[in-house]
């Protein structure tokens, strides 16, 4: 029994780490200190043990690892039995493997990077609450919606562990304490004042133009436009401009900017809510797999790794053996390159770059960027020069401008970060906002109609014509707040967690403290006890039908309260002027052979989403309005019907300030 004491009392010691350490605090900003303290503690052991008690080098080691595995099978156990028996959120509904593991909600949507389609099924079978991980639920109950966003400060809720991705650094959208967030976020105040939107607009203004112009381009052979990938370059290119104060000539040229091929895939982690512990603790790794790529770029990484060494020795291949490399790729690689026969897929791999990389790449853009715009602004002070240039008017001259005159900013951590979360933030969602905007309205002649009578008669008459003119116009903000209802850019919601006294919700259900939870956007927007006919697009329920709208507070597509979005004006201001300036000149139908599916489908939920490809056909009015139109005998359904080759002898219309972009490529983007 004697000789059995140092194996109890680390098992013992496991099981207290466990209850008093790992369950009470959230551990995964330390996991490097924990990490090292174990390694100590067994080197320590060893060496005190090889020296004073045990005879040998190699019992004494025996006796450390006996030690090591009792502490591991007591922290071990005691967390099996906690999650299995005490947990108070077992209460909750939801799959059994989701209360003893975090893993089991990323393994689910790891495939196909669809947590909002899972998160969805899972609300179907088990009602408004859901457990999704040992610390962790999703909830579509609206009650909840005013204190976790409205309210949230005096609720105690703040933002979840799954913002630490960056720690220790990040960007305001990392940061989790209220007061914390409330200071940096006044740093950016001044770049989203009415006076700095002014001057936005007027940089939107050129990229519609600039749009139309890709339009147009086509518009006289009413060619299918992928206006997932346009709507890209557009807000890419916009953000671009209003960040850095950098034309990246996207839309001109036609051609994606390499970082913006880069943001996609290397961001794919974000949708995927693995441990943070697991996230921190893997980010070193020399491919840089942590900050947002995750396990699954990780995995990748270690797959790319393992076929360059192939080069280096096929010898050593061949004794470890192809075959569990090829099992390992199908199950780790992305779907596409799964399913591969061997030399294809490793053929894919060995070029491509991994995703953790293509996230390194982009921060580096940004970095580069930022330094630039600091540059620019030293220079230009330096030189007294005029203060209305447009370089000074970008986001971050408001931003350097708060900041005074600060040494080395350009190094400064926090602002590259706030840098690049501005381009994510504002490219992505608006891109999404307006894809999903368009496969609706190229679906609704009427409602295109009404936006248009509308808009036109408020913009009728005035030459030059800004967003307030037409931001009251009921149908089309109606049709942009069903838009980011049905199909929200984020659709899996953001991550909260509730403060140390728990939360009531509606009239009685207990959130216990520290539970993290997310409301899933696109469930909680699509939920029929808040809204009637919840999967149908009516614009009218914003304005003429209260009715269908039973909590008006539940809708939050840019959220509200503190951590809410920033950049909601600019986005409005984009999504407005485009749609009125495009329905003012085009029809807008689906292309032929074009459904939508690959856009409801297959597009992927790397936190905000990422859209695969929808093909439209814009037709100018003036071509519906002449002959053709009345040689079909048809009204504006027509343009679903089909493209026709007749169509190109209509001329396109042209805007006078776009005759500089007629020199643009002839092929349709
Ligand atoms: C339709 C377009 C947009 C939608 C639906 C949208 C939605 C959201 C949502 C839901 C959040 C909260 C995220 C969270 O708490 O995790 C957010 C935050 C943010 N958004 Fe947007 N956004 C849009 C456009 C933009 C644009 C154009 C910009 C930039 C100009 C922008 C900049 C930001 C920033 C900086 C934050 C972080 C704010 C903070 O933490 O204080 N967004 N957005």
């Amino acid at each position: 029994m004697e000789s059995l004491t140092p194996q109890l009392g680390a098992l013992l010691a496991g099981v207290a780490t466990h209850v008093f350490y790992f369950n009470r605090y959230e551990f995964h900003r330390n996991v490097y200190a924990i990490l090292g303290l174990f390694c100590a503690a067994i080197i320590v052991c060893q060496v005190v043990w090889a020296r004073a008690v045990y005879p040998t080098f190699w019992l004494a080691g025996i006796a450390t690892t006996q030690i090591t595995l009792c502490y591991v099978i007591g922290a071990a156990s005691s967390t099996l039995c906690y999650r299995l028996f005490f947990n108070p959120l077992n209460r909750f509904p939801g799959p059994y493997s989701a209360r003893l593991t975090d893993f089991w909600i990323a393994s689910q949507s790891r495939k196909g990077h669809n947590q909002y389609r899972i998160l969805e099924s899972l609300h179907a079978k088990y009602g408004p609450y859901v457990r999704t991980g040992a610390n962790s639920l999703s909830i579509i109950d609206p009650d909840l919606v005013e204190p976790a966003y409205h309210g949230s400060e005096k609720a105690g809720v703040t933002k979840g562990s799954w913002y630490d991705f960056d720690w220790p650094t990040g960007s305001l959208w990392n940061e989790r304490t209220i007061q914390g967030h409330h200071r940096r976020r006044r740093l950016w105040s001044p770049a989203f004042s009415d006076k700095a939107l002014r001057q936005y607009e007027k940089k939107v203004t050129q990229f519609n133009d600039k749009f139309l112009a890709r339009v147009a381009q086509v518009d006289s052979r009413p060619t299918p436009i992928n206006v997932s990938e346009l709507f890209s370059l557009y807000s890419f290119d916009i953000m671009g401009s209003l960040v850095f104060g950098v034309d990246y000539k996207m839309l001109e040229t036609n051609k994606k900017h390499h970082a913006l091929e880069l943001l996609t895939e290397g961001l794919a982690g974000l949708g995927l809510t693995f441990p943070m512990w697991l996230v921190i603790l893997l980010r070193p790794i020399p491919f840089d797999f942590g900050g947002t790529g995750g396990f699954h770029s990780f995995c990748d990484a270690q797959v790319e790794r393992a076929v360059k060494m192939r080069k280096f020795s096929t010898v050593a291949i061949q004794k470890l053996g192809i075959e569990p490399l090829r099992r390992l790729s199908t199950m780790l690689l992305p779907r596409e390159l799964s399913g591969l026969t061997k030399p294809d897929a490793f053929r894919s791999v060995q070029p491509d770059r991994t995703r953790a990389l293509q996230r390194k790449q982009f921060d580096n853009f940004c970095d580069a960027q930022v330094q630039q715009a600091v540059h620019r602004r030293q220079s230009v002070a330096q030189q007294k020069a005029d203060p209305s240039t447009e370089d000074h008017r970008s986001i971050l001259y408001w931003v350097l401008k708060s900041l005074g005159d600060q040494e080395h900013l350009e190094k400064d951590e926090f602002l590259r970060h706030d840098a690049r979360l501005l381009i994510v933030g504002g490219s992505d969602t608006t891109a999404a906002a307006l894809t999903y905007l368009f496969y609706n309205l190229a679906q609704r002649p009427a409602d295109v109609e009404k936006i248009r009578a509308e808009t036109q008669a408020c913009i009728a008459g005035v030459e030059e014509w800004h967003d307030k003119d037409i931001s009251h116009c009921q149908h089309l903000n109606g049709a942009i707040n069903e838009a980011l209802r049905l199909h929200p850019p984020g659709p899996s919601g953001v991550y909260r967690m509730v403060g140390a006294q728990g939360l009531c919700v509606g009239e009685g259900t207990f959130i216990p403290g520290g539970t993290n939870f997310n409301m899933p956007l696109y469930s909680l927007n699509r939920n029929p006890d808040i809204y009637a006919e919840a999967d149908s697009f009516i614009p009218e329920r914003w304005y003429s039908r209260p009715d269908l709208v039973k909590h008006k507070k539940a809708f939050v597509p840019f959220l509200s309260g503190p951590y809410s979005c920033i950049g909601k004006n600019i986005a409005l201001t984009e999504l407005r002027t485009l749609t009125t300036r495009l329905l003012s000149e085009y029809n807008v139908s689906l292309a032929p052979g074009e459904d939508g599916s690959r856009l409801l489908h297959e597009s992927r939920d790397h936190f905000t989403i990422s859209l695969a490809p929808l093909d439209l056909v814009f037709t100018p009015i003036k071509a519906r309005e002449g002959s053709f139109a009345q040689s079909t005998g048809d009204s504006s359904p027509i343009f679903a019907r089909g493209w026709r080759p007749d169509w190109n002898v209509w001329q396109a219309p042209r805007h006078a300030s776009l005759r500089s972009l007629d020199s643009l490529p002839e092929e349709a983007p």
